[in-house]
């Protein structure tokens, strides 16, 4: 039912989200999105706690929440369906398929995390446990798993809600990160040129005392006069 209304809704062009799996920042923290006003789809916002999250990621999760009550930082919701719902790319019949993959996994088998957006400073925090299903060498995370999540991460402190994408991304893997633990991607927007976003990163331990990865990327704005883009 829910897939079958998304697609319609889909068809209608009437949902329209970033991509990446994260969307504006919410005004409560409640799980759901209202889309339609007479058809009301609801959706299930991932970026809140489950069973599979360690101790860890709970008390981060519970310490940025308490940053978000003066209304600085906002929690980020994300879903599973919405990625790009005015695609012209696939076909309608595809729709209904198509997966936000970062939330395509059972809870705790891969990216388990929550990101807090402060529009002030620019900045995005992502916090994430990686689940066994991203393993790369044994008992360690997949570097695409980690790159994954910092594109994603830095996209968000880069813009939220336009439209825009990856076109540089530079990561220094400095200490591989153990499956299922938890770490910290700290990312901010240092520069706007033009349509140019250049976005800085760090990934660290949830003590801050081990450095596993450093980033910098540019994003760029989409050109809606570019047939291509
Ligand atoms: C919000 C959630 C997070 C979002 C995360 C999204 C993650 C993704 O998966 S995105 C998918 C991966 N990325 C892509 O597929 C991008 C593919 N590339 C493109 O579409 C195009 O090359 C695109 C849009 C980046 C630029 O094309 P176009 O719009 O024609 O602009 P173009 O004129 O070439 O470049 C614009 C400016 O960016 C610069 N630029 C473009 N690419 C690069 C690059 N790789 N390195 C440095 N500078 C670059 C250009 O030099 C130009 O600079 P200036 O304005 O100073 O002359």
């Amino acid at each position: 039912m829910l897939r079958s209304c998304l697609a319609r809704l889909r068809t209608l062009g009437a949902l329209r989200g970033p991509r990446g799996g994260a969307r504006p920042p919410a005004t409560d923290t409640g799980p759901a999105l209202r889309l339609f006003s007479s058809e009301e789809v609801i959706l299930k916002d991932y970026s809140v706690p489950n069973p599979s999250w360690s101790k860890d990621l709970r008390l981060l999760y519970d310490q940025y929440m308490k940053k978000c009550e003066d209304g600085s930082w906002k929690r980020l919701p994300s879903y599973r369906d919405v990625a790009h719902l005015d695609s012209k790319l696939i076909k309608e019949e595809q729709m209904p398929q198509a997966r936000i993959f970062i939330r395509s996994y059972e809870d705790g088998l891969g990216f388990e995390f929550v990101m807090f957006h402060n529009d002030v400073e620019k900045k995005t925090v992502c916090l994430f446990q990686g689940g066994p299903y991203l393993q790369g060498l044994s008992g360690w995370l997949h570097g695409g798993a980690m790159a994954t999540m910092i594109d994603i991460t830095s996209g968000m402190a880069a813009s939220i809600g336009e439209r825009i994408v990856t076109a540089n991304l530079n990561i220094d893997f400095k200490r591989p990160v153990p499956l299922y633990s938890v770490v910290v991607i700290n990312s901010q927007l240092y520069k706007a040129e033009g349509r140019k976003l250049f976005v800085s990163c760090d990934v660290r331990s949830v003590d801050g005392k081990t450095l596993y990865a450093e980033a910098t990327s540019l994003f760029v704005k989409l050109d809606p006069e570019k047939s291509s883009t």
